[in-house]
């Protein structure tokens, strides 16, 4: 049997969560700019790139069905995505310490049989207790928090400096399965062209 689902991600959180739930895919990842544009609103970006993600790699295969997905931070009028360098992921997690904090993850599902797409922004807000700056060092060098959104996986060691979580924690990861299906759902049973 083919696979059924082709993800269009590089994130090892997504094929784990993806793999949770038995679904049948190949990953093939799209390498797309991130940057936000001027007055874009975070919810918009969100979804703009994990649209964009799964399009990308639709146009790889015909008749397949392509997930994307996007995750960003968000604290007041600050977007933070992967901070890339340790000295940017210690100044996010200092901005984060002490604070509630919004995440929002977009799934995008593009059915090439029926040339139909379906989006959807889910959203969870997290609060952080202090942080030492000692803390916030220790962590960094890890290395864990480099390719994560806001700097910080809430999977993994930083998920102990949690005091508050509204929403689904895999929200938080990258991937709500439950939404996920409920997409997959609706495409399935919806009309093509
Ligand atoms: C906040 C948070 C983010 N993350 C991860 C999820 C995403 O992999 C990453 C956000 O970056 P994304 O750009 O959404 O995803 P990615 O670059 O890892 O993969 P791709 O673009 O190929 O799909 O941060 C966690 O794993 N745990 C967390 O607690």
């Amino acid at each position: 049997m083919t696979d059924q689902y082709v993800l269009a991600s590089s994130s090892p959180r997504r094929r784990e969560l993806m793999q949770q739930i038995g679904l049948s895919f190949i990953v093939d990842p799209a390498d797309i700019d991130e940057s936000r544009r001027r007055g874009e609103s975070p919810q918009a970006l969100v979804r703009r790139l994990a649209v964009s993600k799964a399009l990308t790699v639709a146009k790889r295969y015909s008749r397949r069905t392509v997930i994307g997905a996007d995750t960003i931070v968000v604290q007041g009028d600050a977007v933070l995505g992967k901070p890339g360098t340790e000295q940017r992921a210690a100044a996010m997690l200092a901005q984060l310490s002490g604070n509630s904090h919004d995440v929002y993850t977009a799934l995008a599902v593009w059915d090439g049989a029926k040339e139909r797409g379906l989006v959807r922004v889910a959203a969870a807000r997290v609060t952080f207790r202090t942080l030492t700056q000692d803390e916030i060092l220790t962590y960094v060098h890890t290395g864990e928090p480099l390719d994560k959104a806001g700097a910080y996986a809430i999977q993994g060691r930083a998920g102990e400096w949690v005091t508050r979580l509204v929403g689904d924690k895999e929200t938080v990861i990258g991937l709500p399965t439950a939404a996920l299906q409920t997409l997959l759902q609706h495409i399935a049973r919806s009309e093509g062209r």
